[in-house]
């Protein structure tokens, strides 16, 4: 039987994903092995991700264990990887997509966004920074890094009232009792990729190897869906560190891309969406509707704003 090495980041939700691969690596009579890595990502945890800079701050050392032979393929959420890859590497399978919407969570039942009285919430992210400041100003964001652990903590630490997090994350890691409110996918449009797993491999891989991974892991529903929004922020060269957010559902055998651009106060917000059936089309599409719109001028402003 022939065992594929995992690589993987060594958080919870890493590793729980990395089984997960695992799983369903089986099901073609592969075998697997985890190989578990500390990033950058993992590692810088006083500063906000938006001044990190650089794209890919927690895929860039697995991608090298790829080029360098030291594991067969690496899973990555979806959302944390950067729109371009480096050449030598491909993305051969996304799982199938979890409910990708966001979530409130918070130690008191009665505090979600709609609360008047003002809340603190935290979030490292700048898109879910920038909806709370469009649709809910009465409350402050507070920074929050760190694994979904060390969050939680912080929130029974008082350090906020309640949190914004994804709830693919949220359900992997068994916390969903503390969530009070799940928010809707057309308010808190989510981030490109959020709730699959996406798997990389090196070109050089064995083929027969691949087609059996792809078989075991791939959605092609989810696939679909992924490669439109990937579409869109490769032409939109936006990144995960920068309010930019799209989301595509696949109906009737038709795929449907919203997409926008925040800026960092909540206040300006460009949005479009389209429907068609070939994801590249598609997510070049509705980038460049976005573009003509004034997406550009708008991230440009936002990357200097954010001084990266
Ligand atoms: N950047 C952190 C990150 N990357 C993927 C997830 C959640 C899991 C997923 O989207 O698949 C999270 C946590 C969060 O945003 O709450």
């Amino acid at each position: 039987m022939k065992t594929v090495r995992i690589g993987t980041r060594n958080s919870a939700l890493a590793l729980w994903q990395a089984h997960h691969v695992g799983a369903l690596l089986a099901t073609q009579g592969l075998g697997y092995e985890i190989v578990a890595i500390t990033t950058k990502g993992d590692q810088i945890l006083d500063r906000s991700l938006s001044k990190i800079g650089s794209k890919g701050v927690f895929t860039e050392e697995l991608e090298a264990m790829l080029c360098a032979g030291e594991i067969d393929i690496a899973q990555h959420s979806a959302k944390d990887l950067p729109s371009h890859l480096p050449a030598e590497l491909e993305l051969i399978a996304f799982t199938e997509r979890e409910a990708a919407q966001d979530v409130v969570l918070s130690l008191d039942p009665a505090k979600t966004l709609a609360s008047s009285e003002p809340l603190r919430i935290g979030t490292s992210s700048t898109r879910r920074r920038a909806f709370l400041r469009h649709f809910y100003p009465q409350h402050t964001a507070v920074e929050m890094r760190g694994n979904l652990q060390t969050r939680l903590e912080k929130l029974k630490n008082g350090e906020c009232d309640a949190m914004l997090l994804a709830f693919a994350g949220v359900h992997r890691m068994e916390m969903e009792s503390y969530i009070t409110q799940h928010l809707s996918l057309d308010q808190f449009v989510p981030a490109v990729g959020q709730g699959s797993v996406a798997i990389q491999c090196a070109l050089t891989l064995d083929a027969e190897v691949k087609e059996l991974i792809r078989k075991a892991c791939n959605h092609p529903a989810t696939e679909a869906t992924l490669l439109a929004e990937r579409h869109l922020l490769a032409h939109l060269e936006g990144g995960c560190s920068v309010p930019v957010y799209g989301h595509a559902i696949h109906e009737n055998g038709q795929l449907t891309l919203q997409a926008g651009v925040l800026s960092l106060d909540g206040v300006e917000n460009i949005v479009h969406s389209a429907t068609g059936s070939d994801p590249a089309l598609l997510g070049k599409e509705v980038a460049m509707e976005l573009i003509h719109l004034g997406a550009h001028q708008l991230l440009r402003k936002i990357r200097q704003e954010l001084g990266s």
